[in-house]
């Protein structure tokens, strides 16, 4: 097949760049292009790094701005969309949340249709599909069961609507006589080194002698590592790309998960970093009922205060619902349609997270010395 080119948005993000990192192995590929709003100094330097191997193009834009988009585009073959605000307590404000995540899709999309770029991936979240509230209890669920958000929190709601876009825009005429081909893969929670929330948790601890704040015991999920999410994308855009296995795969959603066993975000957190000292708060937490309710109280608060102050609460009912709910699925449907399986086992994506944490608290030990002496 001849040479190939392909877009990643959000590329300079946790999931981005493993995705990067995985192109490079790709037969025939001759471009990488990434697209962020801004890339941090070590990633920059990380991509020139890989500049000696591939032609690897950092673009630093908005995908809001159309004139960016059209030139990202450009003899583009494939699209992985992984550009998104991943907010779950209103902390960036919801304007800015709905405009980046639904209307940067569409007009990404549209982009593509002007420089016919055939094949779409995009990445989508496991909150499209729920949990909707801490008392039901969803366990192992398929494409198939069509489970669907009911929040009009902005991140759940954004990503639903540009999911929607994106699987609707499956067959669309493109701008050279051609069709656009997509599919969305929800991925669960994901870990793994360099994750932003694992970051913030953990540097939160470490500012609190080491107790993990625990506020999600009673929730259950299967947590999915980067490196096996980062290759669920390389098989999609393998299948999109190969029209013998496109057929099956156009137009649809796949979960993405592995075999990380299902268990709470606190237990995650704690078994990320017991090695390293870490220790749960012992103190007794609020039932779900009780924290469900109060988030209701201070939403009513935040609302009533909005004409003369913009109060954000610390947590709402979306949040506390996410924190408290027994919500896991099979990855059945990725496995048959991509022949998905994951890359990592669970002990060797613990491990590597586990290091990786070890790095973060050795970094502030360090910074402990140097402001000491
Ligand atoms: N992290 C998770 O647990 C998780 C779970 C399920 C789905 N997802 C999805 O995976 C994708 C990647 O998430 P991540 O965890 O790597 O987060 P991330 O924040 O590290 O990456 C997102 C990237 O998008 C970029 N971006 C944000 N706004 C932009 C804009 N206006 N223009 C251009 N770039 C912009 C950011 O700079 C960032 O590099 C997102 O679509 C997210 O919804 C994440």
């Amino acid at each position: 097949m001849a040479g190939w080119s392909c877009l990643v948005t959000g590329g300079g993000g946790f999931l981005g760049q493993r995705i990067v990192h995985l192109l490079l192995e790709e037969k025939d590929l001759q471009e990488i292009r990434v697209l962020d709003k801004v890339f941090k100094p070590e990633v920059r330097e990380e991509f020139s790094k890989l500049q000696s191997k591939i032609k690897l193009t950092m673009l630093e834009g908005d995908i809001l701005d159309e004139q960016c988009l059209k030139g990202a585009c450009q003899g583009a073959s494939v699209v992985i969309h992984t550009a998104s605000i991943i907010d779950v307590v209103n902390a960036v404000g919801r304007e800015t949340v709905m405009k980046v995540n639904v209307k940067g899709t569409q007009l990404l999309l549209e982009a593509c249709v002007q420089a016919s770029v055939p094949v779409f991936i995009h990445t989508s979240s496991i909150e499209v599909a729920g949990p909707n509230s801490y008392r039901e209890v969803i366990q192992n669920a398929c494409e198939e069961d069509r489970l669907e958000t009911a929040w009009s929190a902005p991140y759940p709601l954004s990503k639903k609507l540009a999911e929607k876009a994106v699987l609707e825009a499956n067959g669309w005429a493109l701008q050279n006589g051609g069709t656009l081909h997509t599919c969305a893969l929800r991925p669960m929670y994901i870990y793994g080194e360099g994750s932003p929330f694992i970051f913030a948790h953990m540097n939160k601890a470490l500012e609190n002698n080491g107790v993990l704040t625990h506020n999600s015991k009673f929730s259950r999920v299967n947590p999915v590592y980067v490196g096996n999410v980062a290759w669920a994308h390389i098989l999609a855009l393998r299948a999109l790309r190969d029209p013998r296995k496109a057929l099956s795969v156009q137009g649809q959603f796949y979960y993405v998960a592995d075999d990380t066993p299902p268990q709470s975000y606190d237990d995650l957190n704690y078994t990320l970093g017991k090695e390293w000292g870490f220790c749960l708060d012992s103190r007794r937490s609020l039932p779900p009922s009780l924290r469900y309710w109060l988030a209701f109280l201070l939403e009513i608060v935040s609302f009533l205060l909005s004409p003369i102050y913009n109060y954000q609460p610390p947590f709402n009912r979306h949040f506390v619902t996410l924190c408290n709910s027994v919500f896991t699925v099979s990855y059945k449907k990725a496995q048959r349609d991509l022949g998905y399986e994951p890359l990592f086992t669970w002990e060797e994506a613990k491990q590597k997270t586990k290091a990786w944490v070890g790095s973060l608290v050795k970094q502030h030990k360090e910074a402990l010395k140097t402001k000491t002496h």
